[in-house]
């Protein structure tokens, strides 16, 4: 028999397959509403019958025979019954339906993976914490914020990756929502998190900041007032020792990527002017239908072209990938896969061979002058919360792969706007690139003698509103002997 393998649903990486926690949230809450209006029902009932049985009343010797009957019946029979409505317990239905779902509810893993999105966020767009709690994103109002809750998590998430100051941030915040909603602490204790929780983690925070002496004055401060709580108990002995031994506090690291998070934030072009053009010559059908391209770097080559894949196309083409999206992978120098934290995007292959891809593999041959017949299929993306792709080429060079064919060339195809974040960066080029729906972004990735070119390391910076959508196609060397005969190393 043995247990059930809880599945790995890796609801963070994928926006799109995030929806699916909707309906489970929707079901579970109709769940409570109905436990709930079951146990109303019975207080209803309880309330009346104290009412009617005058409880409040004075005692006295039931003198008159009404009332001396009255009391007599209603113990002889009532008190049984009431005896057995406390012992119903309709709800553990309600708790069967609840155990039946349980295993499709996200993991810590997805909680991680979550509250890393938004460490992201935080870090590569520069949000000052206050406003990001209050649902400001780079300076616009969105009408969504976190609770004390989600900041506390927020705030041991940040200690966990060892960025105590804004782990410090995060926790003020949480304090200051918290201490306004004072009248609910039984909520929140409910929910696992109780004042004296916050406190244990402010202390630990001051204390790896270095301000230990303040951090002792906060904690006595926080066992007067919750003498019972025992965490506080315990983080006091811990304090307290590490003041006696002189631990050391942790050293936070700086992390400094400037044209990363530059041209994450704001668009990035190089400095030349270079042209919009219409391309009218890699095929003879492109002079009947140029393409809109936008020459964005000569070398290494980079151009965007605008509106080559329609919106029904796109629509078609998110449906065929919908199903089937699992985490996204990276390739290692032995040339396996592996889980990626620096990839947090789900993705699927479009391994049929229908019109529709007859029709893009034609589009990306038109746009790169490339043969695309053996090229790996066309991979579709969806990126989570605060999803991106680190910085990384595509060639594939040193691996067992790259000896074999490299990826000489790639093709972004972007499915979706992103209102905010999610470019395509190229740090070292000084370029960044911001999805527009029905846009395709192209660029070698190989120079002229088809060695690995440095200078096209790019990234996909995280997203901070929106479902991101793209479609990538990489492009083998192995094809291109007639169509590049200036291939030095051929
Ligand atoms: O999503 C993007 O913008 C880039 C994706 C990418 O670099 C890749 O899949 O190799
Ligand atoms: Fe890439």
């Amino acid at each position: 028999h043995g247990k059930t393998k809880i599945p790995e649903n890796n609801y963070a990486i994928s926006i799109h397959d995030l929806g699916k926690l909707i309906d489970y949230e929707h079901y579970l809450l109709g769940i409570l509403q109905n436990f709930s209006n079951a146990l109303q029902q019975r207080v209803d009932a309880i309330e009346y019958y104290l009412n009617m049985t005058e409880y409040e009343e004075e005692r006295k010797l039931p003198d008159d025979p009404f009332r001396a009957f009255r009391i007599t019946r209603r113990l002889h029979s009532d008190y049984l019954n009431w005896m057995w409505l406390m012992e119903q317990q309709p709800w553990e239905t309600l708790v069967k339906h609840i155990t039946a779902i349980a295993p499709q509810m996200p993991t810590s893993k997805d909680i991680e993976e979550a509250s890393s999105g938004l460490r992201l966020i935080q870090w590569t767009y520069s949000l000052p914490t206050a406003q990001m709690a209050r649902g400001v994103l780079q300076s616009i109002h969105h009408n969504t914020s976190l609770d004390a809750m989600q900041c506390l998590t927020m705030a041991r998430h940040m200690v966990n990756h060892k960025d105590f100051s804004r782990a410090k941030e995060w926790l003020m915040e949480g304090l200051k929502m918290h201490e306004a909603d004072e009248e609910n602490e039984f909520y929140y204790s409910q929910l696992g998190t109780p004042l004296a929780d916050f406190y244990e983690l402010f202390v630990r925070i001051l204390d790896e900041l270095g301000t230990r002496f303040l951090a002792m004055t906060e904690l006595q401060l926080a066992i007067k007032n919750w003498p019972e709580e025992v965490s506080l108990q315990r983080a006091h002995s811990r304090l307290k020792m590490n003041i006696r031994i002189g631990k050391e506090p942790a050293k936070t690291e700086k992390k400094t990527q400037g044209a990363y998070r530059n041209c994450c934030s704001t668009e990035c072009r190089p400095t030349a002017k270079l042209h919009c053009l219409y391309n009218t010559t890699a095929s003879h059908f492109l002079r009947l239908a140029p393409l809109k391209m936008e020459l964005l770097s000569l070398d290494p080559y980079v151009v965007l072209f605008h509106d080559v894949v329609s919106d029904q196309d796109i629509l078609s083409i998110r449906n065929l990938a919908k199903g089937g999206l699992a985490r996204a992978v990276t390739v290692t120098q032995d040339g396996n896969d592996k889980e990626d934290p620096a990839r947090t995007t789900k993705g699927t292959w479009l391994v049929e061979n229908s019109k529709l891809i007859q029709r893009l593999s034609q589009l990306s041959q038109d746009m790169t002058n490339f043969d695309v017949r053996d090229a790996d299929p066309f991979q579709v993306l969806n990126y989570g919360i605060g999803g991106f792709y680190g910085t990384h080429f595509d060639f594939l060079e040193d691996t067992e792969m790259g000896h074999f064919s490299d990826r000489i060339a790639t093709a972004v195809f972007y499915l979706s706007d992103v209102p905010q974040g999610g470019a395509t960066t190229f740090p070292d080029l000084g370029l960044s690139v911001f999805p527009e729906k029905g846009a395709a972004l192209l660029w070698y990735n190989l120079d002229h003698k088809g060695v690995g070119d440095n200078r096209t390391a790019h990234s996909a910076c995280p997203t901070i509103v929106g479902s991101r959508w793209v479609m990538t196609k990489w492009i083998n060397e192995r094809e291109q002997l007639f169509r590049r005969p200036c291939l030095t190393s051929i």
